[in-house]
């Protein structure tokens, strides 16, 4: 299946959801004037990492920020994956947690970061997820992860078992280290043998400056689009799932593999 998709690499306003809501809004439209199934969106993109202010600016149920993206997802008919936002839950506790909203405008997947990125403070303030990041859009088998998630190769090993050939990646991840950002997102698309889908943020906050490069990487582990690391823009490209089986068949990794000798 050809699936068109838009990543969109923005900057993220400090703590201000009204003036991230207005920016994606903006930039939605922009990438709905091309064919489009998948739009996706960055990591925490409602607030950035306000980690003191969750209290105020946490979305209670993330109710808002669903019913914000499922009207956009109607109005075009077209899947979102949808980036994550701080979400509070019932119980006062606060997840990173991925959005993923149909073209109906159903929410169908709601996945909270597993792995909390201690160097940015997350343990202080989060709670983490802990349950898998698998869905379907348009009847194929997807996963979707957060930014340091992608650092457990045996994670989204887990996921690529249950079949997905997508992986979706929303981060919020620093310019000093964007080298390992693009270094691991091309070795999982290589040992897992599926498109990496990846968006990331530009900019900076009160302590990080981030790198962009949002990209998607085939299953051969080849750019098939990469953006810089400073501009805001809408990253395009098409991926062809059936290349997933092709190259699933030719090279067998998943049949050759040893589970019983591995002791993770
Ligand atoms: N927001 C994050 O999880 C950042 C992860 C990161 O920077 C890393 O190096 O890993």
């Amino acid at each position: 299946m050809k699936v068109n998709t838009a990543l969109l690499q923005i900057d993220i306003a400090f703590g201000d959801p009204k003036a991230n809501r207005t920016k994606v809004e903006r930039y939605f439209h922009e990438a709905m004037k091309q064919k489009t199934d998948v739009v996706v969106l960055p990591e925490l993109w409602t607030t950035g990492y306000d980690l003191g202010r969750l209290d105020e600016i946490a979305d209670r149920g993330a109710e808002e920020t669903v019913g914000f993206i499922s009207a956009l997802a109607k109005e075009y008919s077209v899947n979102v994956v949808g980036g994550s936002v701080a979400k509070q839950t019932a119980n006062g506790d606060v997840t990173n947690t991925m959005l993923v909203i149909n073209r109906e405008g159903e929410l169908v997947k709601e996945y909270s970061k597993a792995h909390l990125f201690r160097l940015m403070s997350e343990e202080k303030f989060l709670k983490e997820g802990n349950e898998d990041g698998n869905f379907e859009l348009d009847g194929e088998p997807c996963a979707g992860v957060i930014c340091y998630d992608i650092r457990f190769p045996e994670w989204i090993r887990t996921h690529m078992l249950q079949g997905s050939k997508t992986l979706y990646v929303v981060a919020e991840w620093p310019k000093p280290r964007v080298d390992h950002w693009r270094a691991l997102l091309i070795s999982r698309a290589i040992e897992n043998q599926c498109y990496v889908v990846a968006c990331n943020r530009v900019g900076s906050d009160p302590n990080n400056e981030f790198g962009g490069h949002s990209i998607i990487i085939d299953p051969w582990g080849k750019v098939v689009a990469e953006a810089d690391d400073r501009q805001e823009l809408v990253l395009r490209g098409e991926i062809d799932t059936s290349e997933v089986d092709t190259i699933r068949d030719r090279m067998t990794i998943y049949e050759d593999r040893r589970p019983e000798l591995y002791k993770i």
